[in-house]
């Protein structure tokens, strides 16, 4: 084992050692329970079962038969979350095929990040996740279910599903995945189309032309964001049915992964003779964060992440850091290039080896822990296999990995990979803690020092962008865009400005308390600065034309400004005006608590505590 991974793991262990004690002795006391329908009053359960069939109640009261739950993000605004809307009529036949019976617990929320891309709709996002969390809680608090399936992939709704079921962590859970997009136009075509339109030199009709052959059909985008970080991250956690992450909707194969995922929640749920019960609060320990901490880092996943299991992590009892995440980068490779690291999408990805390869790589390198509890078994090696073929029985085929990458342009084997660190760097200095992710940025734009120019709001600076304003070396500061400012927005619609400012041969960065989507990548970014500006951070010290220096390579983070005179520089603040218009407004009056309460990103941006 890799001495870096086990020092992580050991430092994670010890600083969590009492939250983590006192989070599985609750567990413990839940497990200690009867059954839920066996515990509850007669008119609870005749409620529960109320509307079932006459032979599911009669499964339940007179046989005490195994009873799933479903928490389901199904709408149809989401193209990866679309294909849920048959799920719970497939997994109750599978249910009742293997003599169990199944309800749906609840649904949750779900936002499309696309959707809301620049728009206001985007400062719900980030709470949507706690939303979803505490909309998991609800579904889950009917608390007569064996085991639930938990049915979610995209950006904030896998963390807020995992979240959720965590303040269940006596409850075993199995996530179940349907799938991405069939390939469209590439990502690199798409982003060039963008960047065309950003300079007036295509109309909106060749944009939407472009952007509609790039998202045309059911499943999960097919960059590699969030949404499909979720799901390598799932599979490194052991959460899945092995290799079930970018099995496409429509195939056959997708049909018999949701039918296994059925059978081993029952498996796990400790109904079932021979099969001890696997708590989710249990499975997920610190080795399995770090198991997802370095798939994250070995295949460039999202830096929304870095928030997001920050509050996974705790939502066990298990503290973990930005310093955690950047010590475990300087020795996990990069194993993976998917757009917007590469010009793959995660068809390719998954065609070249996917997150078996990866897993497979990782373990046999030591740079993963190998013997934790999975939904498949007692170790993370089932995970090294790929889906092939649906059996005779309906059963789902798996084969080993070949040794070799089936694109080595991909994903590439531990011993020969496209870098050796992860491209995740934890940066500070006078600007506060930052992090950026540098495996999408050229090599030669790892360092950036120029003058910064000031923006508090995306469109003040696509405004500055359209008149020709950043036309110079600039470091872009776009401040009160934290969570507390206005839910900390992804500011992904400044990539192709800014980029088109970096093809001209300009050096640019961005500096920003806000966030970026796991889809941004070219542009070099100080992301998710903490202190935020809002909060009385360093970025409200700064003024236009001060010298920012962003520095990749040595986690420099840093406005040049003599340290008296910044000691002494007034705090600029959010006139009350521009405060409102975060305030009010589509819904956003209704996460004033949020704000209010939120902590920092570092500290995974949790709401409820
Ligand atoms: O994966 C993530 O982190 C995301 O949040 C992706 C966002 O949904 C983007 O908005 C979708 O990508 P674009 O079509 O480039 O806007
Ligand atoms: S990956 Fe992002 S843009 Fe695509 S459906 Fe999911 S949330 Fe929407």
């Amino acid at each position: 084992m890799n001495s870096t991974l086990i020092e992580v793991t050991e430092r994670i262990r010890e600083r969590s050692a009492k939250l983590r004690g006192d989070y599985l002795a609750r567990i413990a006391q839940l497990n200690n329970r009867q059954r839920g329908f066996e515990r509850m009053g007669c008119a609870n359960v005749a409620h529960a079962v109320a509307a079932l069939p006459s032979n599911d109640k009669l499964r339940i009261v007179a046989e005490k038969g195994p009873h799933l739950g479903i928490v389901t993000a199904y709408n149809d605004m989401l193209s990866a979350h679309q294909p849920y809307e048959g799920y719970p009529a497939q997994i109750r036949a599978e249910a009742h095929r293997l003599g169990a019976t199944v309800q749906v617990a609840g649904g949750v929320p779900a936002m499309c990040d696309g959707v809301t891309q620049g728009l206001p709709g985007m400062e719900l996002s980030l709470f949507s996740r706690d939303t979803i969390a505490m909309s998991t809680a609800i579904a889950l608090t009917h608390d007569v279910f064996d085991a639930a399936l938990l049915l979610g992939i995209c950006d904030k709704i896998v963390p807020g599903l995992l979240i959720g079921a965590l303040h269940f962590g006596h409850l075993p859970c199995v996530f179940v995945p349907a799938g991405p997009m069939s390939s469209g136009i590439s990502n690199s075509e798409k982003a060039k189309v963008r960047e065309l339109y950003a300079q007036g030199k295509v109309g909106r009709d060749e944009l939407l032309a472009s952007e509609s052959a790039a998202y045309h059909g059911a499943g999960t985008c097919t960059f590699y964001g969030t949404a499909n970080s979720n799901q390598m991250l799932l599979e490194a956690m052991g959460l899945h049915v092995p290799g079930s992450a970018f099995v496409h909707p429509h195939d056959d194969l997708r049909g018999a992964l949701t039918r296994e995922a059925v059978a081993t929640a029952l498996n796990i749920s400790g109904r079932v003779p021979g099969h001890a019960a696997k708590p989710i609060g249990q499975l997920v320990d610190e080795r399995c964060i770090v198991n997802a901490m370095a798939a994250l880092l070995a295949t460039g996943g999202s830096t929304n992440h870095l928030i997001h299991w920050v509050a996974v992590a705790r939502s066990a009892g298990i503290l973990i850091n930005w310093t955690d995440f950047s010590d475990l980068s300087a020795v996990v490779p990069l194993l993976a290039r998917v757009y917007p690291n590469g010009s793959a999408d995660v068809n390719q990805f998954q065609a070249a080896g996917g997150p078996g390869f990866v897993i497979r790589e990782l373990l046999d390198a030591g740079l993963m822990h190998e013997d934790v509890v999975s939904v498949a078994g007692d170790s993370l090696r089932p995970y090294a296999f790929v889906p092939r073929a649906v059996g005779q029985g309906g059963e789902v085929r798996r084969e080993p990995l070949a040794a070799e990458s089936g694109d080595d342009g991909v994903v590439r084997t531990a011993a020969a990979p496209f870098s050796a660190t992860g491209g995740l760097k934890l940066l500070a200095g006078n600007l506060g803690r930052a992090v950026i992710k540098v495996s999408a940025v050229p090599e030669d734009r790892h360092t950036i020092e120029a003058p910064c120019r000031v923006f508090t709001t995306q469109e003040a600076m696509l405004a500055a962008f359209k008149n020709g304003e950043l036309e110079r070396d600039v470091v872009v500061v776009v401040r009160f865009q934290g969570p507390h400012a206005n839910g900390m927005p992804e500011l992904h619609k400044l990539t192709p400005p800014l980029a088109v400012v970096q093809g001209k041969g300009f050096k640019v960065a961005l500096v920003t308390d806000g966030r970026m989507s796991g889809a941004s990548g070219k542009v070099p970014a100080a992301i998710h600065v903490s202190p935020e500006a809002l909060a009385g951070g360093p970025l409200a010290r700064l003024r236009d034309g001060d010298v920012v220096r962003v520095c990749a390579l040595t986690g420099a983070l840093s406005a040049l400004v003599d340290d008296a005179e910044w000691a002494a520089r007034e705090v600029a603040k959010l006139d009350p005006a521009e405060a409102d218009v975060n305030a009010h407004g589509l819904g956003r009056e209704l996460f004033a608590g949020m704000r209010r309460n939120v902590l920092s990103a570092e500290e995974g941006a949790v709401t409820w505590l």
